[in-house]
């Protein structure tokens, strides 16, 4: 394999050249779950995601055998870990487990542990005093997919971030963001439990569970080990793709988690429960290191959740933790893609000229980056093989379908079809990209670019940041999407989230934003807001910037031609914008010269302008790293007028 320079060793596959052409939040977190589903009961919302058509294939069973395992000592361990897992606090013994699905007669056999705390087992010899200690849950653990899989996530389409809660202790009270804006909301212990005794005792009063040991983070230093205890093939299997899949000699020496994952997602929260305000409750406890989700069954709630317990344990260990793509060149050039939902972070850095790191969540420490997840969760509404040829080629055996909507007996997904939400999600793992970095780390980023679908058309499809500004737009994190499309033109609504992913941040945003500044300054990063969003005017009279015309200013980005072109700088925001892009009209670089209507234009600006002025205004008391002079710099690089 060729160094190439980064040390590190180069990805797999060579690159093929190729010639290549809502959701809205109220304050601080973006909720993509707001608008209700379409339909009334389970049944209806099956309909609507299977279209009729005459049979032209036989169905034919999908339903691949389970991949068997091996036996020996190690596996009655690992069960005694999985029932120690499943333990209700209360009672003292943890469930009795056994491997294998219980439709499948002959894994029934006799292997099975139960658990009793702190102590060893030699055989299940606990005095009976409860029905459910009377029997068996079965354990399906690290499964290995069986086919392509298109599911529903039920009622809820997006995830819930007013339903998160956090244990407040004596220690988290102290390091945590908590209060206005912040997406930590309290709930003491005691409810934690009380909520994480639900979950289990649903879990085990199941036939069976679904049981993950996977890996986060590709940096080897800095893994986590973590399990997830779901009830549903498709959150296992949605796991499976989306963590890091552990060898088999891996797994053999996994041991205990560093993090638990209990998804009770179809059974809800009791109201009656204290801080409960919905029959949902997503709840993190970094003490017992444990997550909780009941009520609902979106999958994302895993994903990002264990998102966020990276986001309090990466900085601990002065290691950056980013809501962010990652893609590097043939000549090792690493760019960051930071964005809130939907601006273009898995479609920007799933490049088939470029290696891709990772599409979401990474970590940046001393030596470089580094993914934090084994595969990719991409938007699929309108997905076209043409201008996303690589999400559409990885959607095969293995691949998850989120609320996709397909042909009943052709089984063709139609990707425009938004029936059951606009959220549509693939997730696959991360190998199913032709170009994938493997092992997924990279060199110390060179450019830095901030992703904002801009649904008021005025920001400029690219403008070239100072360190100042990057800081100034990170800790923004704009975006404005156009929700509920169908009922006719809508006024588009900012959104800023900090740090881009103010959802999953533990810290106060202030402390990402001063590493990230420290880190760009010492490797020499330069800092780009690139607009996905829309030209010619607003959401109704403008379009969306072409993907084709976003790839050549990103392409331009990445070669550093952009670097050394003309600028000019712009009114209100200040931003240095190129006058000339190879492959893009110049006339579209200045967002003044696609508007028929200037005044319209320069109103829409102003009314941007004052937007942004208004929500940096919580930030304007915070100093930001040792530096007090980029603390000054950082507030005037907002906006002026
Ligand atoms: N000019 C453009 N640039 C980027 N994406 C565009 C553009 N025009 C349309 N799109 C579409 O916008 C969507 C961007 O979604 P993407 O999956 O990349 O979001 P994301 O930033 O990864 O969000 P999330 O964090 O929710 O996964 C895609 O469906 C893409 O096809
Ligand atoms: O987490 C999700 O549901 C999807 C996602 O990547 C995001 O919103 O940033
Ligand atoms: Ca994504
Ligand atoms: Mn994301």
């Amino acid at each position: 394999m060729a160094a190439n320079g980064t040390g590190l060793p180069m990805a797999r596959k060579p690159l093929a050249k190729i010639v290549t052409e809502d959701k809205q939040g109220n304050g601080m977190c973006h909720d993509d779950s707001a608008k209700g589903i379409k339909a009334q009961t389970i049944d209806e919302l099956h309909s609507l995601q299977k279209k009729r058509s005459a049979p032209t294939t036989p169905l034919e069973g999908n339903q691949g055998a389970f991949a068997s395992l091996p036996d020996d000592e190690r596996r009655r361990q690992q069960l005694q870990s999985i029932s120690a897992s499943l333990a209700s606090l209360t009672r003292g013994a943890g469930p009795k487990v056994v491997r294998g699905d219980p439709a499948a007669k002959s894994s029934q056999a006799v292997e099975h542990v139960a658990h009793r705390h702190h102590h060893h087992v030699e055989a299940p010899t606990i005095s009976v005093s409860d029905d459910s200690s009377l029997k068996f849950t079965h354990v399906l653990y690290n499964l290995s997919p069986a086919g392509a899989l298109a599911t529903l996530s039920g009622a809820k389409t997006g995830r819930s971030p007013r339903d998160k809660r956090v244990v407040m202790d004596d220690t988290t009270q102290n390091e945590l963001w908590w209060g206005r804006g912040s997406p930590n909301i309290e709930m003491d212990e005691h409810t934690f439990l009380v909520n994480r005794e639900r979950a289990v005792d649903y879990l085990n009063s199941l036939d069976k569970v679904f049981v993950n040991d996977q890996f986060l983070n590709w940096d080897p230093q800095n893994r986590i080990k973590v399990r997830i205890v779901s009830a549903r093939a498709y959150h296992s299997l949605f796991m499976h793709n989306m963590c890091i899949r552990p060898t088999d000699e891996e797994l053999e020496n996994f041991g205990t988690p560093d993090f638990t994952i209990y998804n009770a997602g179809q059974f809800p929260c009791n109201r009656y429960t204290h801080y409960m305000t919905s029959s949902t409750s997503t709840d993190l406890n970094l003490a017992r290191k444990e997550m909780v989700i009941l009520g609902t069954q979106y999958a994302g709630e895993m994903k990002k959740g264990l998102f966020s317990v990276m986001h309090y344990l990466m900085p601990k260990r002065q290691i950056l933790s980013l809501h962010s793509g990652c893609n590097m060149g043939i000549d090792g050039d690493v760019a960051l893609f930071f964005g809130l939902s939907g601006t273009g972070k898995t479609t920007l850095s799933t490049d088939h000229n470029r290696y891709l790191i990772g599409d979401d969540e990474h970590c940046w420490s001393d030596y470089g980056v580094s993914n934090i997840e084994g595969g990719c969760y991409a938007k699929c509404i309108d997905l076209s093989r043409e201008k996303e040829p690589d999400i559409w080629n990885a959607i095969k055996f293995g691949t998850v379908l989120e609320n996709v909507v397909f042909d009943e007996h052709t089984r063709e997904v139609e990707y425009g079809d938004k029936s059951v939400t606009e959220n549509t999600r693939a997730a696959y793992p991360i190998e199913y990209i032709p170009n994938a970095k493997l092992p997924c780390i990279g060199p110390h980023p060179k450019n830095v670019i901030l992703l904002a679908c801009d649904a008021f058309g005025v920001l400029p499809p690219v403008s070239k940041l100072n360190l100042a500004q990057t800081m100034y737009h990170f800790i923004s994190g704009y975006t404005a999407l156009v929700a509920g499309t169908e009922d006719g033109i809508k006024e588009p609504t900012a959104t800023f989230s900090a740090c881009f992913g103010a959802a999953f941040i533990m810290l106060h945003p202030t402390k990402y934003a001063a590493m990230l500044a420290e880190k760009m300054q010492k490797h020499g990063a330069t800092g780009w807001l690139v607009n996905t969003g829309w030209s010619g005017g607003s959401y109704g009279s403008g379009n969306r910037i072409k993907l084709a015309y976003t790839r050549r200013i990103i392409d331009a980005i990445h070669s550093g031609s952009l670097l050394n072109a003309t600028y000019e700088k712009t009114d209100v925001f200040g931003l240095e914008i190129p006058t000339e892009i190879e492959g893009v009209p110049s006339e579209i670089l200045r967002p003044e010269n696609t508007w028929g209507d200037k005044k319209a234009y320069k109103n829409t600006l102003l009314k941007l302008g004052g937007l942004f002025k208004n929500n940096f205004e919580t930030f304007t008391n915070y100093k930001i790293g040792k530096d007090t002079m980029l603390t000054q710099e950082i507030l005037a690089a907002g906006p002026n007028f």
